[in-house]
């Protein structure tokens, strides 16, 4: 649709055109991806119209048409994750009005003022019951997300585990007139590090996040990871150049280092530069960073995005080490469905760039209600009581901008 027939049919901003847009995906049962990259001054939107939930093989993502993935922290049996095919795929200029955007926008089919587009989002947020996907559990007390801790920290001390990432979630309520998309221009504005994501699989329910942890991305011949882990609050002026790290963190955050150097032993990958770690900034929390690149194309691994990402999730920043043992603990003794929490998320060959990320800061929006999600590293040194803090601040990044 050209602009100018936008503008004269009423659609007051981009806001008002996201709120549009959205709302008919959802009314009419459509799946839809909307999200903000690190860094990027465009919105990028992705709605897949066929009415059909589609489950794609994560081992050959090389091969897919455009489009969004959704993989629940759990390997699944056919080793398949959700997936939003591109049938429209929009890139929208943050920064410039819409009668200035470059890229011509898609139809919209219907526009409604912008409480009734609220309206219609909420009505389409999936109810618990009506979706055989949708598990919701009961929020743990303190006592017990401190009971938990100690278990892990008490099958560290035996031996079986080296690191165990416990997580809880905790609830919310929505007010009746939640609006979507002002809770998404918040977390754009609050988080710009962040891969700021909705996205909307009726099948699967409705999440919404800003996450910090790239899983795996590759951008023409480059192959990018990290590692992430250690957290403790921002404080002062210059957080980053302030911030003083225990012993725990930094051992916390080696683990997973050596976790994805293990991963590139594994296929037998020599060449890869890794740097840091280093201090970064995620919303008002400070993390440990390494970075770890390659060159797909004189290493000659062309599927080296496909390999890695199967063979790092779930990394020891989400589940913990080793890999088996940590998943078997938290399977028998977390009392909730992680669901997409702490899966991946994110776009597969967009203009030949996939990005996923892991599925942290996030939240599953439901009729009325918001469930948070957050986990925390738990080593031998681990204090329960500062683990809940962690989990207390993780969990209100996306909290505090839900009302
Ligand atoms: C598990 C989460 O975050 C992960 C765990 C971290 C930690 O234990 O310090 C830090 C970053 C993430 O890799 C979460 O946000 O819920």
């Amino acid at each position: 649709m050209k602009i100018q027939t936008l503008i004269e049919e009423k659609v007051d901003n981009l806001e008002h055109y996201l709120a549009c847009l959205i709302s008919h995906s959802m009314e009419k049962g459509y799946q839809i991806a909307v999200w903000r990259k690190p860094h990027a001054s465009f919105l990028e939107v992705m709605i897949d119209k066929s009415g059909q939930t589609k489950r794609v093989d994560i081992h050959a993502l090389e091969e897919l048409q455009a489009g969004f993935i959704a993989h629940p922290f759990e390997d699944q049996e056919d080793e398949k994750g959700f997936y939003i095919e591109a049938d429209s795929y929009l890139k929208i200029d943050i920064k410039k009005p819409l009668d200035e955007q470059d890229a011509a926008l898609e139809v919209l089919p219907q526009i409604i003022p912008r409480e009734d587009c609220n309206t219609l989002i909420r009505n389409s947020f999936v109810p618990e019951k009506k979706s055989s996907h949708i598990k919701i559990s009961e929020e743990c007390t303190k006592n017990e997300f401190l009971h938990l801790v100690n278990k892990g920290i008490e099958a560290i001390a035996t031996g079986a585990l080296n690191k165990i990432v416990p997580a809880r979630i905790k609830k919310k309520s929505l007010s009746d007139d939640f609006d979507l998309i002002s809770v998404f221009k918040s977390l754009i504005d609050s988080y710009p590090n962040a891969f700021v994501n909705f996205f909307h699989i009726p099948q699967v329910g409705s999440w919404i996040g800003a996450s910090p942890e790239i899983l795996i991305q590759t951008k023409g011949e480059q192959f990018y990871t990290m590692s992430l882990a250690g957290t403790q609050k921002a404080h002062g002026e210059n957080p980053l150049k302030n911030a003083a790290w225990t012993q725990k963190e930094i051992e916390e955050q080696a683990l997973v280092s050596r976790y994805i150097v293990d991963c590139f032993k594994k296929i037998r990958l020599r060449e890869y530069d890794e740097h840091g770690p280093k201090t970064v900034l995620a919303g008002n929390l400070l993390h440990l960073r390494s970075d770890f690149k390659v060159n797909m194309k004189t290493t000659n691994f062309p599927q080296l995005g496909s390999v890695m990402l199967s063979l790092l999730h779930p990394t020891s920043a989400v589940c913990g080490m080793p890999r088996k043992e940590a998943f078997e603990f938290l399977r028998i003794n977390e009392k909730f469905d992680r669901s997409l929490f702490a899966g991946f998320i994110g776009p597969v060959n967009v203009e030949e760039v996939t990005a996923i990320y892991v599925n942290l800061r996030t939240a599953r929006l439901m009729d009325g209600q918001a469930i948070l999600y957050a986990g925390a590293g738990v080593t031998e040194d681990s204090d329960p009581e500062k683990e809940w803090e962690e989990t207390e601040m993780k969990c209100e990044i996306i909290g505090k901008h839900l009302n």
